[in-house]
């Protein structure tokens, strides 16, 4: 036996590494990922977000003192806004049933699948590039006794594997601009069955304001990311099969997350880019929910 011929016999499967330098920069990011802001949030009840909130303060929640109670009750309330856009998200993907499947296209460590499960009892399948937020979403799932329905994979979300028309809804909730708009809705218009439901909550500039701004600038610095414009999810939207059912700019919505978490200990110093761009208009947070035909 030659040597070539004894490599080939003994080589162990290939395990398949990032699809590109940056998604590997990307599995690294997340992988390392550990800010106060997300864990102690998600300590409030067991459910870890990455992605931000919408709807009114309820400033009855909030403590008027700014020691340790003070500070639980402001970390509670951010929570509960982080959840109801979570929740909003869920509510657009319609009629789901118990055998459903669902599928998130960059489930971080899967608070929105837990979330999605409850609601409707289905299957939920999640893909992330980060091996440590897929361990942890899988952990949570079997924490919860959940596991037969909820899993997180390690996977690049522009092929995912899951067969042509297996899912009945799929979303990704602030984490589209990671990856190439066109390349991304073909695969989750090959991944829907005809009539199943997209949703994207995600921030995206606004080509009423003419370019990235500043702003845009330093939130796709701080996180690595690439934020598309409005036009280019609709128009990549189009091209791919997915018509829009349902626009929302909730803008207004997310600014008093914002502008709460800009007074907590938890800052993370990209607050005043997320404030300033909405109040600009250069930055939109959108819900787009489009219908796979
Ligand atoms: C901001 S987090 C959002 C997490 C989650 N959707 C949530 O709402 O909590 C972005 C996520 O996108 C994932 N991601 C980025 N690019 C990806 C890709 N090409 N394939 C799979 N996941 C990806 C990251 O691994 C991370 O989990
Ligand atoms: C709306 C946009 C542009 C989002 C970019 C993607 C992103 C990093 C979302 C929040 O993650 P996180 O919850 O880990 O961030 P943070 O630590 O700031 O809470
Ligand atoms: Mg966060």
């Amino acid at each position: 036996m030659t040597n070539t011929e004894l490599t080939a016999t003994v080589a162990p499967p290939r395990v398949p590494g990032p699809a590109s330098p940056y998604q590997g920069d990307i599995a690294r990011y997340w992988d390392g990922e550990a800010r106060p802001v997300n864990l102690r949030l998600g300590d409030v009840d067991g459910l870890y977000h990455h992605h931000y909130g919408i709807g009114e303060v309820d400033h009855s929640a909030l403590g008027d003192t700014e020691d340790s109670v003070g500070e639980k009750k402001l970390i509670a309330e951010l929570h509960r806004l982080e959840s109801a856009q979570a929740e909003f998200l869920l509510g657009h993907l319609g009629g789901i049933g118990r055998d459903d499947t669902l599928v998130d296209a960059g489930c971080g460590r899967g608070g929105s699948m837990v979330m999605a499960h409850q609601r409707f009892g289905c299957k939920v399948e999640g893909v992330t590039l980060s091996a440590k937020q897929a361990d942890f979403a899988n952990h949570r799932a079997r924490e919860l006794r959940i596991q037969d329905h909820v899993r997180a994979r390690v996977c690049n979300m522009l092929a995912m594997p899951f067969g042509t028309g297996s899912a009945a809804a799929s979303w990704n909730n602030e984490s589209s601009m990671y990856v190439d708009l066109n390349d991304l809705f073909a695969e989750h218009s090959r991944v829907l069955e005809v009539g199943g439901r997209y949703v994207t909550i995600t921030g995206c500039w606004n080509p009423r304001y003419g370019q990235p701004s500043k702003w845009v600038s330093q939130i796709n610095a701080h996180f690595e990311c690439n934020i598309h414009s409005r036009r280019e999810y609709l128009r990549a939207m189009a091209d791919n099969r997915l018509v829009p059912q349902a626009v929302i700019d909730l803008t207004p919505d997310t600014l008093p997350y914002w502008e709460l978490r800009a007074t907590s200990s938890l800052v993370t110093g990209i607050e005043d880019a997320f404030i300033n761009s909405y109040r600009d208009g250069s930055f939109q947070y959108l819900l787009i929910a489009a219908d796979r035909v």
